[in-house]
C-alpha cells in the first residue's frame, strides 16, 4: 500500500487578505484571517453566503493567490495546487470517460505507481466507500451520492496530508447526505487526515467536526470558534445529545445576526 503521509497535515493561515480588483472595482473578500488547523483535525467553516469560505479554501488548495498574509502546510508556503492537498467539491468532478476504479487510480497513475500497487489501493478504497461491485461502472451510471463517494476515494487514494471539502454533500438529498456524513466520519477516523470542510448546514458541521469556525461578511473575517466536545465514534443518535442541541442553538443565533 502507498504509505500514509510521513508529514502531518498542519495548515497555518496568518494575516490572510484577499482583494478582488479589476479596472472598475475593488472588493475586499477576506481580511486578517488567522487560523491554524492541527494535524488530523476535522475543522469546519460555516458562515453566510458570500463571506469568503470558498475563497479561503481555494487559496489553501493553491487555486487562487492571496493578496496578503501567509498560507502554509507543514511549514511550506502554498504556491499552487499539490498532491499533499486532496480536494472534493460540490459539483461531481469525476472524469466521465474513466471507470470508477480508473477515477480512483488516476492520481496514482500520474505519480507512476505500479499497476499492482494501484490495484491494491483502489481495492482498499472501493471497499471503504462500499462500491466494490461498481468498479467497472462509469460516473453516468452512478447516483449523486455514489459519485461523491468516488470523489472522496479518489482524493484519499493519493494519501494527501490535507483533505479540502467545499460543500461536498450540498447537492444530495437529505437521506443520502446523512449516509455520506457517517461514511466520511468512518473514513476520517481510519485515515486520520486533516480535513478542512465547508458547509451551510449547521447539523452537518456539528456532527462531523472537532472545531467549527464561524465567518462573517463585509469583509470576510472570523467571528468566533467553537470546540465540539462530543465524543468520537459518533452515531446519528448524537444529534439528540443536549450538547449537540445547545451548540446548534448557539450557532443558529450567531448566523441569524
Ligand atoms: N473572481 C472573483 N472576482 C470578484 N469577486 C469575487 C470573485 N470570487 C468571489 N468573489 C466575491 O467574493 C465574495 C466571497 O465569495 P465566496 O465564494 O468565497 O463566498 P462563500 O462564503 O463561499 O459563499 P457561498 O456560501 O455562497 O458559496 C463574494 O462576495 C463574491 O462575490
Amino acid at each position: 500500500m502507498l504509505a500514509a503521509p510521513s508529514k502531518s497535515g498542519t495548515i497555518e493561515i496568518k494575516g490572510l487578505q484577499k482583494v478582488y480588483e479589476s479596472k472598475k472595482s475593488r472588493f475586499e473578500a477576506l481580511r486578517d484571517i488567522d487560523l491554524t488547523i492541527g494535524e488530523n483535525e476535522f475543522l469546519t467553516i460555516v458562515g453566510p453566503s458570500g463571506c469568503g469560505k470558498s475563497t479561503l479554501l481555494r487559496m489553501v488548495a493553491g487555486l487562487d493567490e492571496p493578496s496578503g498574509g501567509s498560507l502554509q502546510v507543514d511549514g511550506e508556503e502554498i504556491i499552487g495546487p499539490g498532491a499533499d492537498r486532496g480536494m472534493v467539491f460540490q459539483g461531481y468532478t469525476l472524469f466521465p470517460w474513466l471507470t470508477v476504479r480508473e477515477n480512483i487510480e488516476y492520481g496514482l497513475k500520474l505519480k507512476g505507481v505500479s499497476i499492482l500497487e494501484r490495484r491494491k489501493i483502489s481495492n482498499y478504497f472501493l471497499k471503504v466507500i462500499r462500491l466494490e461491485s461498481f468498479d467497472k461502472s462509469y460516473p453516468k451510471q452512478l447516483s449523486g451520492g455514489m459519485k461523491q463517494r468516488v470523489a472522496i476515494a479518489r482524493a484519499l487514494a493519493n494519501r494527501p496530508r490535507v483533505l479540502l471539502m467545499d460543500e461536498p454533500f450540498g447537492a444530495l438529498d437529505a437521506q443520502t447526505k446523512l449516509e455520506m456524513q457517517e461514511m466520511l466520519l468512518e473514513v476520517w477516523e481510519k485515515e486520520k487526515t486533516t480535513v478542512l470542510f465547508i458547509t451551510h448546514d449547521i447539523d452537518e458541521a456539528i456532527f462531523l467536526s472537532q472545531r467549527i469556525v464561524v465567518m462573517g461578511a463585509g469583509p470576510g473575517r472570523i467571528l468566533k470558534e467553537f470546540r465540539v466536545e462530543l465524543p468520537e465514534g459518533r452515531t446519528p443518535e448524537v444529534r439528540e445529545h443536549p450538547d449537540f442541541l445547545a451548540l446548534k442553538r448557539e450557532l443558529g443565533q450567531l448566523l441569524k445576526h
